[in-house]
């Protein structure tokens, strides 16, 4: 018989000021909008409802994410769980996309190449330039990368550096039996779900995740999903944000 490991519930970020600009973020730090700070309370709301109270937080570096924790944690009354930051959890890097338009970048190159450069698993857009004003050189936050620090990013780039965090540091939480938060990004939870649920190539294409809506995984001894594709806390409000992110830039 399986024995169940604790329970891993990914939030999505609330929306971000680039969100409702409709801009491709990537690595920018940009805040949450007052929509998205509401996301993040009601996202607070549905783990207390639910009873599913995180025992742990892991966040990428980037304050949306941070915040949309910050906020959730706080009206779920578990502001005070012990917190971990990795970069590995970072949205992917949008390469020479990162504060650019999606609308115009779609009537520019076309659907194919738009869909290409935001869903293709391989494909990465073209790396942004040394010193761009939407560039991370110099960040103190991530000094320690040096050279590897990415210049753009395909989804399977995002699987193979968030993989080794997701080993050393949210299993061992999860083979505790800790109820394990992580508070991420559409593209690097994408890449969480293509490795828990193993997701094909073409099929992880199709799939989003809309912001701030819990969804939640029961794990087995293996740590394979107990219900594939987990389970939103709210699942109307997930399926009607689901299509808003597959309809950006339209
Ligand atoms: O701009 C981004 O960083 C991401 C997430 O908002 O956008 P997309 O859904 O197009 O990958």
């Amino acid at each position: 018989m399986t024995k169940a490991v604790g329970t891993l519930v990914l939030l999505r970020h609330g929306e971000s000021t680039w969100n409702a600009e409709n801009l491709f973020t990537g690595w920018v730090d940009v805040p949450l909008s007052e929509k998205g700070q509401a996301e993040a309370r009601r996202g607070g709301e549905l783990l207390a409802e639910a009873g599913l109270l995180p025992d742990v937080l892991h966040t990428s570096l980037l304050r949306r994410a941070i915040s949309t924790a910050n906020i959730a944690l706080d009206v779920a009354d578990r502001h005070w769980i012990p917190v971990r930051r990795d970069w590995r959890l970072n949205e992917r890097h949008y390469g020479a996309l990162q504060g650019k338009n999606k609308k115009q970048t779609l009537e520019a190159y076309g659907e194919e190449r738009f869909m290409l450069w935001r869903r293709s698993y391989d494909t990465p857009p073209p790396e942004i330039e040394p010193g761009a004003e939407y560039g991370q050189d110099g960040d103190p936050r991530y000094a320690e990368l040096g050279d590897e620090l990415p210049r753009t990013e395909c989804l399977k780039d995002v699987v193979a550096r968030l993989l080794p965090y997701w080993e050393s540091s949210i299993v061992p939480d999860l083979r505790a039996g800790r109820t394990v938060l992580v508070a991420a990004h559409g593209n690097s939870l994408r890449a969480l779900v293509k490795h828990l649920d193993g997701v094909s190539d073409e099929v992880i294409a199709k799939l989003n995740i809309p912001t701030g809506i819990p969804l939640r995984y029961d794990l087995d001894e293996q740590l394979m999903p107990v219900v594939p594709g987990g389970t939103y806390l709210d699942p109307d409000a997930a399926a009607e944000a689901i299509d808003a992110v597959a309809n950006q830039g339209r």
